[in-house]
């Protein structure tokens, strides 16, 4: 989501929960976008202090093509991203369009590597309103790792997500479709829910 909320964040519930990575921008040659993403950062630092898992946040200092007019030093832009603990770039959107391809991809790996610490530190598990799958309703006593602390999840029924390897595609047709000889056909993860 490019939030374009240029006097600073407007209701930003409506992509901290769902966002997995925050890359914030300001133009180096603008002193005022960068005063604006102390207010963006300052939201993500307190939303992942809340957080079960950190998202990972990347300070970009953009139009390093525009070094004459510089407003904001790359000591400042560092600083600022080593007080939020989050990764810092100055690129160039304008002249060097490979770099902005690495940033995009440095903060895909930092949200894989997220993911499997989170992985490494608890099985995956979700919280489900079905019943247990059989032979998984004697793990001994499941925990919720929620926003506000660890809570016994004893009274609820779960299941574990089904590894990569016992999880099977299967392909399914729309109703509506089946009747058709050719139907379109849609290839899913057996074992995961859709929300
Ligand atoms: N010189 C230079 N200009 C750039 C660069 N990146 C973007 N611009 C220019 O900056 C202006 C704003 O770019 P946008 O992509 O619209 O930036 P934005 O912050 O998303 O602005 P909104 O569209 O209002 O949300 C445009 O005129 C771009 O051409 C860059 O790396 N160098």
């Amino acid at each position: 989501m490019d939030t374009a909320d240029q006097e600073g964040p407007v209701n930003p519930e409506r992509y901290l929960h769902w966002a997995h990575v925050f890359l914030v921008v300001y133009s180096i040659d603008n002193k005022k976008s960068f005063e604006g993403c102390c207010k963006y950062l300052d939201i993500l630092s307190q939303y992942n202090k809340g957080a079960v898992h950190e998202s990972p946040v990347l300070l970009l200092g953009n139009k390093v093509d525009m070094e004459r007019y510089r407003q904001v030093s790359k000591a400042d832009g560092s600083a600022l991203a080593s007080h939020h603990g989050c990764l810092f770039r100055e690129v160039s959107a304008c002249l060097d369009f490979q770099m902005v391809q690495k940033v995009f991809h440095e903060a895909v790996l930092e949200v894989r590597k997220d993911a499997e610490r989170s992985s490494l530190i608890r099985p995956p598990l979700y919280i489900s309103e079905e019943r247990a799958l059989f032979g998984l309703s004697n793990i001994a006593s499941p925990v919720a790792n929620t926003k506000h602390g660890m809570h016994s999840v004893s009274t609820l029924t779960y299941k574990e997500i089904p590894s990569v390897a016992q999880a099977k595609l299967v392909t399914v047709k729309s109703s509506r479709a089946q009747s058709k000889r050719k139907a379109p056909t849609l290839t899913l993860l057996k074992g995961f829910k859709i929300f």
